[in-house]
């Protein structure tokens, strides 16, 4: 049995509009939140930013993490958020989190504001609110669980239909740790990814693989969407993860 978390703060009841311009990056779930954001959510401050600075940003994105309960969506955040796994027992969300952090991408501080949605289907109406205000989404399976593997196409079901037609969208095989439970092969999850034309890598919020990298591609797709100049190549995130992890010396043939 899982313990159910309170749920904390802000971060449950307001709707999810960006911060508002140069707000302060409080890292803190249910902070952050503001009124006043333009209808697209991205924010671009009248000044430029303070490059030595947490707590300024150029432009934000709000990113929702999906997946059944239990692949791992909330220690996926704390790991990318904090650096640190949350072993021990299971405490499944109620309703819906959110963390904020800053990242530099290309000279650039970009703020991911991060959704973690509660997995258990008795909150999916909750979910199903958040959606259209997502600029990006990852969708969670556990390598080890092979029912949500089994269920990614009735989230990418969802995600057509409440989510914006441009979201950008990556799949991650999660728990990639464990060898001995393993059920999903990463070459399943890589054939499912295919079918579905969207990018694809395991990641372990336990041991940290590939998590910055999950946050950063999507953090640069983003970017390179918002910002492109209209002779500017397409920016491949399947191509760069690829590469990323190939230079990591990591599982990728
Ligand atoms: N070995 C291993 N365990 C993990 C990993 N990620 C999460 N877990 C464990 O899986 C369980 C569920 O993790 P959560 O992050 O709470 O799952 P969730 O997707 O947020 O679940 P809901 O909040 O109910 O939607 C916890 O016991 C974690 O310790 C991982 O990468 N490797
Ligand atoms: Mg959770």
């Amino acid at each position: 049995m899982s313990r159910k978390k309170t749920v904390k703060g802000k971060g449950t009841s307001k709707s999810p509009t960006a911060s508002p311009n140069k707000s302060k990056d409080s890292g803190k779930s249910g902070k952050g939140i503001g009124a006043g954001a333009p209808s697209n959510g991205l924010v671009y401050p009248s000044r430029p930013s303070l490059s030595n600075s947490r707590e300024f940003y150029d432009i934000t994105f709000k990113v929702m993490l999906v997946g059944d309960s239990g692949v791992g969506k909330t220690c996926l955040l704390v790991r990318f958020k904090d650096g640190a796994f949350l072993a021990g027992s299971f405490i499944s969300t109620v309703g819906i989190d959110f963390r904020n952090k800053v990242l530099n991408i290309d000279a650039l501080k970009v703020k991911l504001q991060i959704w973690d949605t509660a997995g258990q289907e008795r909150f999916r109406s909750v979910t199903h609110a958040y959606y259209r205000d997502a600029h990006a989404l990852l969708l969670l399976y556990d390598v080890t669980n092979k029912a949500s593997f089994d269920n990614i196409k009735a989230w990418l079901t969802e995600i057509h239909e409440y989510a914006q037609q441009d979201v950008v969208l990556m799949l991650l095989g999660n728990k990639a740790d464990v060898a001995h439970e393993r059920v999903v092969k990463r070459e399943e999850g890589e054939k499912l990814a295919k079918v579905f034309g969207v990018p694809f890598m395991e990641t372990s919020a336990k041991s940290g693989l590939n998590v910055e990298l999950a946050f950063t591609a999507v953090a640069k797709e983003l970017k390179h969407r918002s910002m492109k100049e209209p002779d500017d190549p397409k920016f491949q995130l399947q191509d760069y993860v690829n590469k990323e992890m190939k230079s990591a010396g990591c599982c990728h043939s």
